[in-house]
C-alpha cells in the first residue's frame, strides 16, 4: 500500500516489521483513546485490543470522533473498533466491553499476550491497577492523561523508569468541616455541603458510626452542640423518608434545613463577629409563589434560578428522590443523574442565598460538583500522538534512553516540554518492591503448600508473614491455623495478591499475583532475586538523593538524573517546572 511505503521510509523496514508483528492493548476508548486507536492503526500495529467499560454518552460526541449520535448507549470499545474498520488495513482488532480491573474477564495471563500497553484512562484507580499489571508482567506501559489544556505522556518501563505510582498524585481539594457546615463563604462550599453532606445524609448509606465532635474541627462548644443536634435531627428525618407522604417529607426537610438549622447557627455570636449572619429562608413567603412558576424552569440549566425557582426545583427533586429511595433504596450522587443533580443545585443555591453568596446555574454547578474541567479535543489529539510516537522507542536499541516524558501546558514558550524518564522511586509502594507470579494448578491447594514453596524458592525463614489483598493476614510465625486450609476455603481466588514480608527484615518484601493455571501440575513461582541485607531496601535502587537550587542545576546539566528525597510527596510545582525548563534544551 502506498501509505506503507511512506511509513517504511520513515521508520525503516526493521521497525516497521516489528510494529506489524506486535500486539498491543489500549485501555480506554474515550477522548484520548479514540485518537490513539486511529494513530496506532495508522502506524500499522499488527493487533490492537481495545478495552472500555462504558457506553457512549451524548456529551462524548464533541471530541470522541469515532462516535455518532446513533451510537449513544452502545459500547465504546465495540463502536470504536467498528468505526475504524474502513482504514484498519491488515491490523487485527479486538474490542472488549468490560472493566479492566475485572479479574475474571482480564486475568493476568490475558495481559501477558501484549507487547505494549497504552493507558487512555480517566481515573486513578484504573491507572494504578494497570500500572501494577505492567509491573507484574514486566511490559512497557505508555501512560497518558489530559486535564483541559494540560496533558502528559509517561512511558513506563517497569523497574527501569518511574512507574505511575512513584510520585503522589494530586487529590481533590478538601475544605474544613466547619466551613462547610457552619460558615460557607463561596459557592463551592455550598455545593460541597449539598452533595457530600445533605444528599449523602438523606439518601446515602446510613452510617453506623456516631459523629465524633473532634471531627467537626472546631473548638466552639456552642457550634459543636448545634452541629451535633443538626446531624441527629437529620438522621431522624431520614428515618421518615420511606413512611412520610411527599408533602410532609418535603416540608420537614425545608423547615429543618433552611429555617431551623439556620436560626440555631445565627444565634452563635462568635461565628458572626467578622462575617455576615445567615438569614433563614422565609419558606411561607416563597412556597406561596411556587404554583405560579412554569415547571419548565427545571430543564433550563443555563439560567441563574431565582430563590422561588430554586425552591421549586428542590421540592420537585425531593419528590422524585423520595419515590426512588422508596423503591431503589440508597442513592448515590451522579452529575449525570438529573434527579440528584437538581437536588444538589437547588439546595446549594438556597444555602448560598441564605449566606449571601452568589448562586450558580445548573450547568456551572455540574462542572463544580463533578470536578469537571472541560476536556479539550486538541490536547487529547496531541497527547495521543505523543503516546503513539513514544511507543516506537520500545523497538529501538535503547528504549529507556530514547524515551521522553512529554508535558504540555498553557505557559507561553513551554507549550510542549520533554525530559528523560526518571529512575524509579525506591520507596514507591508499587515498583519499590519486587513482584512475581504464583501459578497454582487449582484453588484446592493448601496454603501450607504455598508457604513451603516460598521458603524453598526464595529462602525466607519460617518467620515470614503472608498478607492477602488489602491487609488480610493469613499466616505468620504465631498464626499457623490456615496452613491446612485450601485457598478455596480461605476465599482466596484467581488474581489475589499475596504480600510476603520478612518479619526478621533480612530479606526484601515481595508481592505475588496468584494465577490458577489448571494445566500445570506443580506450584510455580516466578524467578526473582530477593536481595539480602546489608543492601538496605532504600539503597537497593537509589543512586543520588538531594537536591534543590544550584545543586540541582548542576546535576541536571551533567547527567539529567533527579531523585527526590521525599518521594511520597508530590514534587512541588517549582521543582517540576525547574526540571522541565532545564530539560527544555531539547524541547519540541
Ligand atoms: N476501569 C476501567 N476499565 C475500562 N475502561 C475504563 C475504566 N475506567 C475508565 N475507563 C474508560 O476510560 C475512558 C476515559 O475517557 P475520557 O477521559 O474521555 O472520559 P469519558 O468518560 O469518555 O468522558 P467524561 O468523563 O468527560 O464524560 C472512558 O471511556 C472510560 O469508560
Ligand atoms: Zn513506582
Amino acid at each position: 500500500m502506498a501509505r506503507d511505503i511512506q511509513l517504511i521510509r520513515i521508520l525503516g523496514e526493521e521497525t516497521y516489521n516489528k510494529i506489524t508483528n506486535s500486539k498491543v492493548l489500549l485501555v480506554g476508548a474515550g477522548g484520548i483513546g479514540c485518537e490513539l486507536l486511529k494513530d496506532l492503526l495508522l502506524m500499522r500495529y499488527g493487533e490492537i485490543h481495545v478495552a472500555d467499560l462504558d457506553t457512549i454518552d451524548l456529551s462524548n460526541l464533541n471530541r470522541q470522533f469515532l462516535f455518532r449520535q446513533k451510537d449513544i448507549k452502545k459500547s465504546k470499545a465495540n463502536t470504536a473498533v467498528a468505526a475504524v474498520a474502513l482504514f484498519k488495513g491488515d491490523t487485527k482488532l479486538e474490542p472488549h466491553h468490560g472493566n479492566i480491573m475485572d479479574v475474571s474477564q482480564f486475568p493476568l495471563s490475558w495481559f501477558r499476550q501484549f507487547d505494549i500497553i497504552f493507558n487512555a484512562l480517566d481515573n486513578l484507580e484504573a491507572r494504578v491497577y494497570v500500572n501494577r499489571m505492567a509491573l507484574f508482567i514486566n511490559k512497557p506501559l505508555i501512560e497518558s492523561g489530559t486535564t483541559g489544556l494540560k496533558g502528559q505522556v509517561q512511558p513506563i518501563y517497569p523497574y527501569l523508569t518511574e512507574c505511575f505510582e512513584c510520585t503522589a498524585k494530586e487529590t481533590p481539594k478538601t475544605f474544613p468541616i466547619c466551613t462547610i457546615r457552619s460558615t460557607p463563604s463561596k459557592p463551592i462550599h455550598c455545593i460541597t455541603w449539598a452533595k457530600n453532606f445533605l444528599f449523602a445524609q438523606l439518601f446515602g448509606e446510613e452510617s453506623e458510626e456516631e459523629l465524633n465532635p473532634a471531627d467537626l474541627e472546631t473548638d466552639d462548644a456552642q457550634e459543636i452542640e448545634a452541629l451535633l443536634k443538626e446531624t441527629n435531627e437529620l438522621l431522624a428525618l431520614k428515618k421518615l423518608i420511606k413512611d412520610d407522604s411527599a408533602e410532609d417529607f418535603i416540608d420537614s426537610v425545608v423547615e429543618k434545613i433552611f429555617v431551623e438549622d439556620i436560626v440555631r447557627l445565627s444565634k452563635i455570636d462568635t461565628l458572626w463577629k467578622s462575617r455576615q449572619k445567615p438569614v433563614p429562608l422565609d419558606y411561607g413567603l416563597y412556597s406561596k409563589k411556587l404554583k405560579e412558576l412554569p415547571p419548565s424552569v427545571i430543564s433550563d440549566d443555563q439560567k441563574i434560578w431565582t430563590t422561588e425557582e430554586n425552591l421549586l426545583v428542590l421540592v420537585d427533586s425531593l419528590k422524585r428522590l423520595q419515590a426512588r429511595y422508596k423503591s431503589e433504596g440508597v442513592l448515590d450522587f451522579d452529575k449525570d443523574d438529573k434527579d440528584t443533580l437538581d437536588f444538589v443545585v437547588a439546595a446549594a443555591n438556597l444555602r448560598s442565598f441564605i449566606f449571601g453568596i452568589e448562586t450558580k446555574s445548573e450547568f456551572e454547578t455540574k462542572q463544580i460538583a463533578g470536578n469537571i474541567i472541560p476536556a479539550v479535543a486538541t490536547t487529547n489529539a496531541i497527547m495521543a500522538g505523543f503516546s503513539s510516537l513514544q511507543s516506537l522507542n520500545v523497538f529501538s536499541d535503547d528504549p529507556v534512553g530514547n524515551s521522553r516524558l512529554i508535558y504540555d501546558s498553557e505557559y507561553i514558550n513551554k507549550f510542549v516540554t520533554q525530559c528523560p524518564p526518571l529512575p524509579g522511586n525506591p520507596n514507591c509502594k508499587a515498583c519499590g518492591i519486587q513482584r512475581g507470579i504464583i501459578t497454582v494448578p487449582s484453588l484446592d491447594i493448601q496454603l501450607g503448600e504455598i508457604h513451603k514453596q516460598l521458603l524453598k524458592k526464595y529462602g525466607y525463614s519460617d518467620d515470614v508473614s503472608i498478607v492477602v489483598g488489602n491487609n488480610r493476614l493469613v499466616y505468620d510465625y504465631d498464626f499457623e491455623d490456615n496452613l491446612t486450609s485450601s485457598l478455596k476455603d480461605l476465599t482466596i481466588g484467581d488474581g489475589s495478591i499475596f504480600f510476603i514480608g520478612d518479619s526478621d527484615d533480612e530479606l526484601q518484601d515481595i508481592e505475588l499475583y496468584l494465577e490458577v493455571a489448571p494445566k500445570e501440575t506443580e506450584i510455580a513461582l516466578t524467578d526473582i532475586t530477593i536481595k539480602k541485607k546489608p543492601v538496605k531496601k532504600e539503597e537497593s535502587k537509589a543512586e543520588v538523593t538531594i537536591q534543590d537550587g544550584d545543586q540541582m542545576e548542576e546535576i541536571l546539566d551533567e547527567d539529567e538524573i533527579l531523585i527526590i528525597d521525599e518521594p511520597t510527596e508530590k514534587r512541588p510545582l517549582e521543582v517540576e517546572e525547574e526540571i522541565h525548563s532545564k530539560r527544555k534544551k531539547s524541547s519540541i
